[in-house]
């Protein structure tokens, strides 16, 4: 049985994947992205799985940064969940949304509800935690006026009241989560059938000149390469230098791929891969909680 590592605690969207991506495994929660990767990389558990980007806030930078400075670590397989977000208060609250004076959640699921924060919760203070599950427990702890933003999930665990369902944003939320393990080995997945597969490279330019971008594009696009994504994150040595992580929607072969590596290493770049997966949708109903 594998042991899987997630963002804890209980009642986060991480471990919503975790249950919809696995049957019978061994769930583990971490208090932070850093420490649920690194417990993958020293073999103190199997796979772990972290959130790489949101339909409405973008990039969760601390995995991408961790996975490109720190700890190297390959893509094994994605889930794109959608996300529900609710407004949770503790059972003994009865007053209305102008009553609530603080609202506590994790950054991500802040931003996801900005909006509705502004126009419903304004003058509440901001609380920001580590995960959605933990802004749960906190309102279990204290309870009175203060709510936390998560998800059915977390209503149930921490015997909370949905106050007011899907107060994000935007409609078509949706998380990615990344499986990663120590060595590539192929991993058991429930019986959810992928949507197709996805690589994942990382890009360093040699420096910055005209065209160069456009040149390193130019090795998938003639090539026929579909890419899904283009994101710069800094390289942390000075304004103006960036790493590109570049998703190419196909799986990795021996031959397209090794021909764009060798096309840009002639220019003077770097690539990397980052992994190279089958991607899961897991389904809607994943929000939905049973026996409440
Ligand atoms: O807080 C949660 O519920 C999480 O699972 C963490 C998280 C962080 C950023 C985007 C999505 C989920």
């Amino acid at each position: 049985m594998y042991t899987v590592g997630y963002l804890g605690p209980k009642g986060t969207f991480t471990k919503m994947a975790v249950d919809g991506l696995f049957d019978n495994v061994n769930a583990e929660g971490f208090a932070t992205i850093p420490a649920c990767i690194d417990a993958v990389n020293d073999g103190k558990i199997d796979l772990g799985v972290v959130p790489l980007e949101n339909a409405i806030e973008g990039s969760v930078h601390l995995t991408l940064d961790y996975l490109i400075h720190q700890v190297r670590l390959p893509i094994v397989a994605e889930a794109i969940v959608p996300i529900k977000q609710h407004l949770l208060v503790h059972p003994s609250f009865d007053g209305e949304l102008k009553d609530i004076t603080s609202v506590h959640s994790h950054s991500h699921a802040i931003a996801q509800c900005h909006q509705f924060i502004h126009k419903n919760l304004f003058g509440a203070e901001i609380h920001y935690t580590s995960s959605t599950g933990q802004a749960a427990q906190q309102v279990e702890l204290d309870g009175g006026t203060i709510a936390a933003i998560g998800n059915e999930l977390a209503a149930k665990e921490y015997g909370l009241k949905i106050w007011k369902r899907e107060i994000h944003d935007y409609e078509n939320n949706h998380t990615r989560f990344a499986v990663l393990q120590r060595e590539e080995t192929p991993i058991q997945i429930k019986n959810v059938e992928n949507q197709g597969y996805k690589t994942t490279v990382l890009v360093t330019l040699p420096r910055d000149y005209a065209g160069a971008l456009h040149q390193v594009l130019s090795a998938f696009s003639w090539r026929r390469m579909n890419l899904s994504r283009i994101e710069s994150r800094p390289m942390k040595t000075g304004l103006g230098n960036y790493f590109f992580i570049i998703d190419v929607e196909q799986e990795y072969d021996h031959v397209l791929f090794p021909g764009v590596q060798a096309e840009l290493e002639a220019l003077g770049c770097q690539m990397n891969i980052l992994g190279s997966y089958p991607t899961y949708l897991l389904s809607e109903d994943i929000n939905t909680v049973e026996n409440k």
